[in-house]
């Protein structure tokens, strides 16, 4: 079994999601004027990410995140303090510019399969109940961000004793979903 720090949402055991849950607040990690995320919805795919450009807690090797409808997310408290780090990336994160926590991530491309949809870190939420991880994606990723190759096959069986299933891109279900658009812009989708 690995001893790295993998994330705080998944170090300190899974917790699981309130039925009934109806979303929260996110909050930065600032001491004062705080960036407030309000999202009213619970979220769908919550994953751990192993990527470069995923927002991750000092001392994580991966990300926790997820996602939501966009209209279910506003901006209600210190908006002003917010920027987007990669303007060319198809996921714009949204950042707090003083403490560097990821609020939101929106994608504007209509034609991505995803758009609609807005990337979140429930971890920055007061509030209990948010959807557990379910899968660990990007693992091999972790790789571009330092981790040795030779801790890998513990690293993914660490996860998988977590019950997290390790793929090195999303999960097939997501890459399903990615490729079907594709195939739909091209004009080659088969008809239901
Ligand atoms: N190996 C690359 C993978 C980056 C990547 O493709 N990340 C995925 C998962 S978040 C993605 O969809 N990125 C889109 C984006 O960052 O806008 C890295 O670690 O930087
Ligand atoms: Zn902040
Ligand atoms: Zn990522």
């Amino acid at each position: 079994m690995s001893d790295i720090k993998l994330h705080p949402s998944l170090d300190n055991g899974l917790s699981p999601a309130a039925s009934d849950f109806t979303g929260g607040t996110l909050q930065c990690l600032c001491a004062a004027d705080k960036v407030e995320v309000t999202i009213a919805a619970q979220t769908l795919h919550n994953h751990a990410c192993g990527c470069s450009k995923c927002w991750k807690p000092a001392g994580a090797t991966f990300a926790v995140i997820a996602v939501v409808p966009r209209d279910a997310v506003s901006v209600t408290a210190h908006a002003d303090k917010l920027a987007i780090v990669d303007e060319n990336a198809a996921i714009q994160r949204h950042a707090c510019t003083a403490c560097h926590a990821h609020m939101y991530g929106r994608i504007e491309n209509k034609d991505h399969a995803f758009y609609g949809l807005d990337f979140v870190h429930t971890e920055l939420s007061p509030q209990a109940g948010w959807a557990a991880p379910g899968f660990a994606a990007f693992v091999s990723s972790i790789i571009e961000t330092g981790t040795p190759p030779e801790q890998m096959k513990g690293i993914r069986t660490h996860l998988r004793s977590i019950g997290l299933e390790t793929y090195d891109c999303l999960s097939p279900d997501l890459m399903d979903v990615l490729a079907t658009q594709v195939a739909k812009l091209k004009g080659v989708a088969h008809a239901k």
